[in-house]
């Protein structure tokens, strides 16, 4: 895989965020973070809570800009683009939040959100939005008839299929899901977990896999970057780190999953790269 010619889909270089406060040194969120990604590939990113994985999540979104680095998209640089061409990369990088319900319009049917990264995106559809809504719908697991609904008519684990079918909609390359399964259920995760690995097959679409539960993390990931103070600790393949870590962060953090069963564990999520 790594040719000279090889360029991932993305790569993070030394990425820094500090945010200001006021009468105080400002205080450093992510510091000098570097990762790669390849393309139909899972990032899975894991750090306890406010290791800095929703702030590189959010530089890599272009929802927030880096204090320095750079993020490369197929090879260019998209940290400094604006207009058209930053509206261009936000319909190739979709996000999919932890919280459906508050980060859903509470007031807007499941048509108006689904369709919104379209309009956003200026995009005309082949026989309009509410069909493409209604295929988007059925294509993640909900009944097409509901898309005028609201939110709160559906449940945990059929709301963040809303937020599924509104990131595919503009068929995004890169897809970030921030804590996106960790509110719901573990049989319903599963459920979601399964979902998002047809769609990647399907899309080929590469994700960057934000969770603190590590258990979670082994089933969708194909490498992992493990976070700590807003830096990486430790990054490789998903079965080098979760078997044999290196680093005493990473080492804590894995004693304290509860162990699962591993054949139950591979029988359920069909482990592996694409192909394997
Ligand atoms: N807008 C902001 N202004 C000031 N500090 C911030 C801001 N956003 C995040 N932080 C701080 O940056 C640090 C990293 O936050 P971040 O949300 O990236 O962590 P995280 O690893 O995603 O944690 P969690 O799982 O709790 O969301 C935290 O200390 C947080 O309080």
């Amino acid at each position: 895989m790594s040719t000279p010619a090889y360029t991932p889909l993305l790569r993070a270089r030394d990425l820094v965020k500090e945010f200001k406060q006021p009468g105080r040194k400002a205080f450093r969120a992510v510091d000098g973070i570097n990762f790669e990604l390849a393309q139909r590939e899972t990032l899975g990113i894991v750090g306890e809570s406010g290791s800095g994985k929703s702030t590189t999540a959010r530089i890599v979104a272009r929802l927030i800009d880096p204090t320095s680095g750079s993020v490369e998209f197929h090879g260019e640089d998209v940290t400094r683009r604006s207009g058209a061409a930053l509206r261009d990369f936000r319909g190739s990088v979709q996000v999919v939040f932890q919280d459906p319900y508050s980060s859903l319009n509470p007031r807007q049917t499941v048509e108006q959100i689904i369709s919104a990264p379209l309009r956003y995106q200026g995009r005309k559809a082949t026989g309009g939005y509410r069909k493409v809504v209604k295929e988007a719908m059925a294509r993640v697991g909900l009944d097409p008839d509901h898309s005028d609904r609201y939110p709160a008519q559906f449940s945990g684990g059929q709301a963040q299929r809303i937020g599924i079918a509104r990131a595919l909609v503009v068929r995004p390359k890169l897809v970030i899901c921030d804590e996106a399964v960790s509110a719901l259920d573990v049989s319903v995760q599963a459920q979601v977990l399964d979902l998002l690995r047809d769609l990647q097959r399907e899309h080929d679409l590469s994700y960057i896999f934000i969770a603190h539960d590590l258990a979670v993390v082994r089933q969708i990931a194909h490498t992992v970057a493990v976070i700590s103070g807003g830096r990486v600790v430790e990054q490789g393949p998903r079965d080098a780190i979760f078997d044999d870590p290196q680093h005493e962060y990473t080492k804590t953090l894995l004693s304290a999953v509860p162990r699962i069963n591993p054949a139950w564990d591979s029988v359920r999520t069909g482990l592996g790269r694409e192909g394997t």
